[in-house]
């Protein structure tokens, strides 16, 4: 079973503390007529996904990878800890102070807290020298290790790859360990250090225990069980809680509440705002409890500086087709709103529990966000439900309220669509109706 959310111990955060009725009015209480304006808007944005999409993952190199800009300075994430979410409890703090103390004793080259200087050795020795048992998965970055250190705390070795090395790694390495150095929220992955050593470029990140959510999605068990490489993953798994049940909408709406919290912190950093760039689904790391954690900074980016009147970053187009906002892939011109459209695919990804491309489906169906928003606007949005979840009432009535807020992340303009923040109160309230019509 998976992990119940009932235990007291989930410190789950509570976002926001008191909303006010009437500030969710767009979810809580639509009208029919202005239910119609967004079924009418949503056939609109159905027909724009035709231009937008790139060919299917599989066909296409997902995305290339290349130095990001440098971050500026070190102390920008005290100023946002009024996010909910932010790690400032005196447990969390105090967690996180012994294991940089320890790091730092271990590390003759330590540095700030999140960009401590791990040796070879303290690598070699977390990682019982990288071994294949400890194997826990393969990215664009490199191979990622499970990892233990000296004080027992697990870590994800994240050892890049040469070739990554040599297609000029050295600002994307920069750029990761900058953005997760500075950041510190309870859904966003950890970083405890890294190591620059010759051609090895390693970072060491918080270990998140059970699974990516595109893993629970597919309810992976099966093809986990038929991948040696993977056999330890499945047992880590097992150990954890993820036994291929399937995840219910209630923590998948947990889980897109734990998101939009993250990357509202990011966006409303206030010195220094950053553009995650690639949210999906395999960059969403589980707790044994399904608490989302938000991971690879590979692509992070600071965004404008809103005081200097720029309000948009322009860079090279970067992310994972099926995510990537079309107004960026058009202009380059980069912005938060960016990263929403993309939490809009994620929404519809988690609801239907299909990929963004689906290239074996019937040919209407192969771009998921177009098919469900042609199905919610032709007011049949129960019939993208994913199937294995029951098309009860509850379900019914997220099920539209999600479509409702994914059609506007989604929206062709980026001045159309919700801030981060709206978005997690929007879900803060559907999350709120759905569990009074369960009881
Ligand atoms: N912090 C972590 N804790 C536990 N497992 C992790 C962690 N980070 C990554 N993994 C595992 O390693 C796999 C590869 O992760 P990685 O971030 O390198 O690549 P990715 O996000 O899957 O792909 P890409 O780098 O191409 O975006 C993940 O799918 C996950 O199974």
């Amino acid at each position: 079973m998976y992990g119940s959310r009932k235990d007291s111990s989930d410190t789950r955060v509570k976002y926001p503390p008191s909303p006010s009725p009437s500030s969710y009015s767009t979810s809580s209480s639509t009208s029919s007529s202005s239910r119609n304006r967004v079924r009418t808007a949503a056939r609109s944005v159905a027909g724009v996904f035709v231009a937008c999409f790139t060919p299917p993952e599989e066909e296409t190199p997902h995305h290339s990878r290349h130095s990001s800009s440098a971050f500026g300075g070190s102390d920008a994430f005290s100023s946002a800890s009024d996010i909910s979410g932010a790690s400032d409890s005196t447990e969390g703090k105090k967690r996180h102070r012994s294991i940089y103390n320890t790091v730092r004793n271990d590390s003759p080259h330590s540095k700030e807290p999140g960009s401590v200087k791990f040796s070879m050795a303290d690598i070699h020795k977390a990682t019982k020298n990288f071994s294949p048992t400890l194997k826990v998965g393969q990215g664009g970055f490199g191979t990622v290790y499970k990892g233990q250190l000296p004080d027992g705390t697990l870590v994800a070795v994240k050892r890049a790859k040469k070739s990554m090395y040599d297609k000029n790694l050295g600002g994307e390495f920069q750029s990761e360990i900058q953005a997760l150095s500075k950041v510190e929220h309870l859904n966003l992955v950890k970083c405890y250090g890294y190591l620059e050593h010759e051609d090895e470029r390693i970072v060491v990140v918080e270990y998140v225990p059970n699974g990516t959510l595109r893993e629970h999605l597919e309810c992976e068990l099966i093809r986990l069980k038929s991948s040696s490489i993977l056999a330890t993953q499945l047992s880590n798994t097992l150990i954890s809680g993820f036994n291929g049940n399937v995840l219910s909408l209630d923590s998948r709406l947990d889980i897109a509440i734990d998101v939009a919290h993250a990357i509202t912190y990011l966006h409303t950093y206030t010195d220094h705002p950053i553009i995650h760039r690639d949210i999906k689904s395999s960059n969403i790391l589980l707790t044994e409890k399904l608490r989302a954690k938000v991971a690879d900074f590979g692509f992070a980016r600071l965004a404008a500086d809103a005081e200097s009147g720029q309000t948009h970053v322009s860079t090279q187009v970067k992310g994972t087709a099926g995510y990537l906002d079309p107004e960026y892939l058009r202009t380059y011109q980069l912005t938060e709103k960016s990263d929403v459209y993309s939490f809009g695919i994620l929404l519809v990804e988690l609801v239907t529990g299909r990929r963004p491309i689906e290239p074996k489906q019937e040919l209407d169906q192969r771009i998921t966000a177009r098919w469900a928003m042609k199905r919610y606007a032709d007011g049949v949005a129960i019939s993208v439900l994913d199937p294995r979840l029951e098309k009860s009432d509850a379900n019914g009535v997220a099920l539209d309220k999600i479509l409702e807020l994914a059609l506007q992340c989604v929206a062709a303009h980026r001045r159309n669509r919700p801030t981060m923040r709206r978005c997690a109160e929007v879900l803060w309230n559907v999350r709120k109706e759905y569990k009074q019509l369960l009881v």
